[in-house]
C-alpha cells in the first residue's frame, strides 16, 4: 500500500549509520529539514556489530597484557585468564543490548526525523521507504539525497557446503553471547586478526587460515610480521598458504569440518569468514537513476555520485569504497553535508585539495588502528605505495622499544616506527607504528602527514619525555640525516 501524498524534505539521508547520522547532523545544522530512512537499527553495522563490540572484546585482553608487561603489576594480576562472562557482559552495554533507543533520542535532539523501513531510490530526488507491516511511503527531496546504507561481509562463493555450515560473519564474530570452545578464522585482514585475537583471549582454540603469505598485506610488512608474531605468542594456530576447499556440519549447532588446500582437515565449532566486504546496494533501486544495483557507488572528492545529471545524488562511508572506516565515513559526511548545505544555498564550492568541499585526506591520509597486540597505527601512504606513485622517498625505521617511554610502559617493549619521508618537499607522507599502546600516538602522525608539516619545523615540536612520543625525535634524525 502506498501513501498517496509525497513527503517533501529538504535532505533524504538513505541509511543511520555513523555516516548516515553525520550528514543529517550537519544539513539540519545548516537550515536544511532533513529525514533518515533506516532498516534495521540507528547507529548502523559500528555501533552493533563491527568497531563498537570488537573493540570492548579486545580492551580486556589489552588491559590484561599491559598489565602482565609490568613488573609489580604482573605479579598482582598473577596468571589469571579474562572473566569471559564479565567481557562478554560489558560488550553487551557498549551495544546497548542492540537497542537503538539512545541514537534515535539523540536524532529527535538534533532534529533529524527518522522513518523506519527499506529505503530505495525510485527516480529523481524520490525515496519510497517500506515499512516492515508491507505499507510503503514516498518522500522527496528538494535538495539532496545521500546514500549511507554501508556494506556487508563477502563470502566466498567456491567454497562447497559454505551456505549450509552457517560461517559466523562479522555480527556473530561480535556478538556471539557464548565463548566457542574451537574457532577456525578464514582470512588475515583486519577483522580475521582482532577477532583471533580478541577469542583467543577470551579461551577459544583459534586457528588463522590465511591463503596468501603475510598478515594485513595493505600495510607496512613488518605491521603484518609483528602481529603475525604476537598472535602465536598468544596461543594462535597461524597457518599462512592455505585455503578452504569445502565446509561439512551435520548437525545445525554440531562441530562444522573443514577441509583444506594439500589434503588436510580441521574440525571447529564456529568457522569465522573475515573475507571482506560488499556494498549495500543491491536492493536500492539504483537501477531507476542509471547505475548499476550492486555496485560500489563512485563520486568525486566532493561525494557526489559520477553518472548521474543535477547534482542531487551523493555517497559516503563504505558504500562509496573510498575508506572502510567509521572515521573516514564521518568525515565524508561532513564533507558531503557542507558540500549539499552549499549548493542548496547557491554557494561556490572550494573543490581543491584540502579545501572545504573536498574529502582529500580520505588518498592522502586516511588513519587506521588494528586493535592487536601489538596495535598497528598506520596513515597515510606506505613505502611501497609512495614509490608506486612515483615520490622520491626514503623509509626511516626506528625500534620502539628503545626509547625512554616504551621501557618504562612495558618491560622489554617490543615495537618498531617507520616514517615515509619525500625527499623533494620534505615531508612526511606515510607513518606505521606497531607495538603496545600506539594507538593514542597516531594523530602526531596524522598531523604530520594531512599538515604535510616541514621536517624543519617538526624539529621543533618536542615530545614530552618520558613518554612513547620520543619515538618522534629518533624518527626526524633519521628524515634530516
Ligand atoms: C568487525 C568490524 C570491526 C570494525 N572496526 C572498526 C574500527 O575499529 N574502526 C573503524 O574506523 N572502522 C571499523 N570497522 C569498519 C566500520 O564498521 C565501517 O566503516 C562503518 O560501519 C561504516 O559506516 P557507514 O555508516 O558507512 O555504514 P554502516 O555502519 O554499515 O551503516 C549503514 C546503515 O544503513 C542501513 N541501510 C542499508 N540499506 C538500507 C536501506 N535500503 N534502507 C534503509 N537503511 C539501510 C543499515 O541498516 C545500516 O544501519 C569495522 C568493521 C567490522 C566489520
Ligand atoms: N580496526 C579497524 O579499523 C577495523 C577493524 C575491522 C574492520 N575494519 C574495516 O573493515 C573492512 C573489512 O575488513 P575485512 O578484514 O573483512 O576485509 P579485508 O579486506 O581487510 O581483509 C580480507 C582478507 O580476506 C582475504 N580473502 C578474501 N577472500 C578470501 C577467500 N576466499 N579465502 C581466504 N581469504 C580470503 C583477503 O586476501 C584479505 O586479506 C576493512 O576494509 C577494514 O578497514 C577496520
Amino acid at each position: 500500500m502506498t501513501s498517496s501524498t509525497a513527503e517533501e524534505y529538504d535532505v533524504i539521508v538513505l541509511g543511520a549509520g555513523p555516516t548516515g547520522e553525520n550528514v543529517a547532523d550537519r544539513t539540519v545544522a545548516a537550515g536544511l529539514r532533513t529525514v533518515i530512512v533506516e532498516a534495521e537499527l540507528v547507529g548502523g553495522e559500528c555501533s552493533y556489530w563491527a568497531c563498537m563490540p570488537s573493540k570492548a572484546l579486545l580492551r580486556p585482553a589489552a588491559a590484561l597484557d599491559d598489565a602482565r608487561a609490568v613488573g609489580g603489576a604482573r605479579e598482582a594480576v598473577g596468571g589469571g585468564r579474562l572473566d569471559a562472562a564479565a567481557v562478554l557482559a560489558r560488550r553487551d552495554s557498549f551495544t546497548s543490548h542492540w537497542k537503538d533507543d539512545g541514537q534515535v533520542q539523540w536524532l529527535r535532539d538534533t532534529g533529524i526525523e527518522l522513518v523506519r523501513g527499506h529505503g530505495r531510490l525510485a527516480g529523481v530526488r524520490t525515496v519510497t521507504v517500506e515499512a516492515e507491516d508491507g505499507t510503503e511511503r514516498v518522500l522527496t527531496a528538494r535538495h539532496a539525497v545521500a546514500v549511507c546504507t554501508g556494506s556487508r561481509p563477502v563470502l566466498p562463493t567456491d567454497v562447497t557446503g559454505l551456505a549450509d555450515a552457517h560461517p559466523w560473519t562479522n555480527r556473530e564474530a561480535t556478538g556471539s553471547p557464548t565463548v566457542p570452545g574451537r574457532l577456525a578464522v578464514v582470512g588475515g585482514g583486519v577483522v580475521g586478526v582482532e577477532m583471533a585475537r580478541a577469542w583467543r583471549a577470551l579461551g577459544s582454540e583459534v586457528v588463522l587460515l590465511v591463503r596468501g603469505d603475510a598478515l594485513l598485506p595493505r600495510m607496512e610488512p613488518f605491521a603484518g610480521e609483528l602481529v603475525a608474531e604476537g598472535l602465536r605468542e598468544a596461543g594462535v594456530d597461524l597457518r599462512f598458504g592455505t585455503q578452504v576447499t569445502a565446509l561439512e556440519r551435520p548437525g545445525a549447532t554440531g562441530p562444522v569440518v573443514l577441509s583444506l588446500s594439500g589434503g588436510g582437515a580441521l574440525t571447529a565449532d564456529e568457522v569465522l569468514y573475515a573475507t571482506g566486504r560488499a556494498p549495500r546496494t543491491a536492493d536500492i533501486g539504483l537501477e531507476q537513476v542509471g547505475l548499476r544495483p550492486g555496485a560500489w557507488l563512485d563520486v568525486d572528492d566532493s561525494c557526489t555520485v559520477l553518472g548521474v545529471d543535477g547534482e542531487w545524488l551523493y555517497a559516503a562511508g563504505d558504500v562509496n569504497h573510498r575508506a572502510l572506516l567509521t572515521h573516514q565515513g564521518k568525515y565524508q559526511a561532513r564533507i558531503t553535508g557542507a558540500v549539499i548545505a552549499a549548493r542548496a544555498q547557491g554557494r561556490a564550492l572550494d573543490t581543491s585539495r584540502w579545501g572545504a568541499h573536498s574529502a582529500s585526506a580520505d588518498v592522502a591520509g586516511a588513519p587506521q588502528v588494528v586493535f592487536t597486540q601489538p596495535e598497528v597505527a598506520a596513515v597515510g601512504l606506505t613505502l611501497a605505495a609512495a614509490e608506486r606513485l612515483g615520490l622520491r622517498v626514503k623509509a626511516v625505521d626506528h625500534g620502539i622499544g628503545d626509547v625512554a617511554g616504551a621501557s618504562l610502559y612495558a618491560d622489554g617493549y617490543r615495537g618498531r616506527a617507520r616514517v615515509v619521508f619525500d625527499l623533494d618537499r620534505e615531508v612526511i607522507v606515510g607513518a606505521c607504528l606497531v607495538g603496545p599502546a600506539v594507538a593514542e600516538l597516531l594523530h602526531s602522525a596524522t598531523v604530520a602527514v594531512v599538515g604535510e608539516v616541514p621536517i624543519d619545523r617538526l624539529w621543533h615540536a618536542v615530545p614530552a619525555y618520558p613518554t612513547i612520543s620520543e619515538v618522534w625525535l629518533r624518527l626526524l634524525e633519521g628524515c634530516r640525516g
